[in-house]
């Protein structure tokens, strides 16, 4: 079946203004303005406009159950995280973790996103089974995901950040790293789950378990990912505890290569930035949670221009506190025009980020652009709103009116939303059922 998606408003492929042809779950042609490809269906898109599915980059989904959350907001990071430790210690349990895997999930998906990588890092008593249940909801609901088996094992008494509560040994979190590996990991193209390995940030993991989850990742040809270069704090934590800074602690471990995304990538300077490119390791911005926690600015012009993909992530839900990507498009856009200026980033700066750049990030050249072979993966918007009348260039209004939903998104040539509302999923049962499990987290207070 060719499904010709035809005549968009505005899309982002050179050569494509008469559409797509869509078959076998992938792009199979691009059509040029006035023709007519053969093809069996036809979707009219003269109302949308058509961007490649949007890929996210980092997340931690369980915080969507500790959004606005009383104890935590108004601080930067290191007394956020301390904030709200024990109360995520307590109350993650299994049950409240799928909602909010599957909160999130429908949440992102919505925006328009069509793949997306979720850094767990928390695993109390009863939640061993966490990569189980977000593999299950990603399936449900049809998205794409890179599961991040993360990790957490060096706790206060011990000189790291977490309470005790909240951290396994290296031992038993590289055996459950195997077995996701052996369960999940696919590297075939079209892939719909794939796992990275991620233990969690220089102040909350040991370097025996940095050192050793490289080599596993090696022996299973898989991503690694961890939080870097993020606050001063962690820049002061590792003088004090490593007698070197975050960048020069990662080439220390064996990190420094293209198997390698980091989230946030700030407190770099020149000569950082130049090694990170050389060696290829990606940065997801996180433009969204970089303003709420007062972080800083992510040098995203220089880390390009040295080699390092940059991609871009919504972060965890109690440091956005949302899961829409669309948004945080908007978010990248203004933060960069403060970083350098106006007529050096535009929208398809931002645009970039959030679709190839984030698919280098995940080392995956089968998504992230709208050309002949790709996965047939869009996010499709209409300017139908308010906030777009009157809007001249389509592309640009999406990120400068605000777009904040998509009308339609396709997955591996599948329709999972359609009129802005995913096509199996109860919304309003999920907000319901999500707002309930997240009771217990206020009451903890
Ligand atoms: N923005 C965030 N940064 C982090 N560092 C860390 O160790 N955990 C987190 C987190 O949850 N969010």
């Amino acid at each position: 079946m060719r499904l010709w998606i035809k005549n968009p408003l505005a899309i982002l492929a050179q050569g494509a203004g008469g559409g797509v042809v869509v078959e076998g779950g992938k792009i199979v042609a691009l059509v040029a303005s006035g023709e007519a490809p053969a093809h069996d269906k036809v979707f009219d898109a003269s109302r949308h406009v058509i961007l490649p599915g949007l890929i996210n980059t980092h997340h931690h989904m369980f915080q969507t159950l500790t959004r606005a959350h009383p104890a935590a907001i108004n601080k930067e990071l290191f007394p956020w995280l301390k904030a709200l430790y024990p109360i995520w210690a307590r109350n993650v349990k299994p049950d409240a973790f799928r909602m909010a895997s599957r909160l999130a999930l429908t949440e992102l998906m919505m925006s328009g996103c069509t793949t997306v990588s979720d850094h767990h890092y928390l695993y109390p008593d009863g939640l061993e089974n966490a990569m189980d249940i977000q593999a299950e909801e990603a399936e449900r609901l049809g998205i794409r995901m890179t599961l991040n088996r993360g990790s957490m094992s060096l706790s206060e008494k011990d000189g790291g950040l977490p309470p005790d509560s909240i951290v396994q040994d290296d031992d038993e979190i590289l055996a459950d790293c195997e077995r996701v590996l052996g369960k999940y990991h696919d590297t075939s193209e079209g892939s719909m789950l794939q796992v990275a390995l991620a233990p969690c940030a220089p102040f909350t993991v040991t370097k025996n378990l940095m050192v050793e989850t490289m080599k596993l990742a090696e022996q299973h040809n898989c991503t690694c990912h961890t939080h870097l270069g993020e606050t001063h704090d962690e820049n002061d934590y590792c003088l004090e505890h490593f007698g070197c800074r975050p960048v020069d602690y990662l080439e220390d471990l064996g990190w420094m290569n293209d198997r390698v995304w980091l989230a946030h990538g700030i407190h770099f300077n020149d000569d950082e930035v130049a090694r990170l490119g050389k060696h290829g390791v990606g940065v997801c911005h996180c433009p969204t949670s970089n303003m709420v926690l007062a972080s800083g600015h992510c040098r995203t012009k220089e880390l390009e221009a040295a080699g390092s993909p940059v991609g871009l992530g919504v972060d965890g839900s109690a440091s956005n506190d949302n899961s829409n990507l669309i948004e945080g498009v908007r978010h990248a856009l203004m933060i960069n025009r403060l970083t350098y200026d106006a007529a050096s980033i535009t929208h398809f700066d931002a645009f970039r980020w959030a679709t190839e750049g984030s698919a280098k990030c995940l080392n995956r050249d089968d998504i992230g652009k709208i050309a002949v072979g790709k996965q047939a993966d869009f996010a499709m918007y209409t300017l139908d709103e308010l906030r777009f009348s009157g809007a001249g260039d389509p592309l640009a209004a999406l990120v400068l009116c605000g777009a904040h939903e998509a009308d339609r998104v396709m997955i591996t040539g599948e329709w999972k939303v359609e009129d802005a509302m995913p096509v199996n999923m109860d919304v309003a049962k999920l907000r319901y059922e999500h707002g309930e499990a997240a009771k217990a987290f206020l009451e903890a207070v």
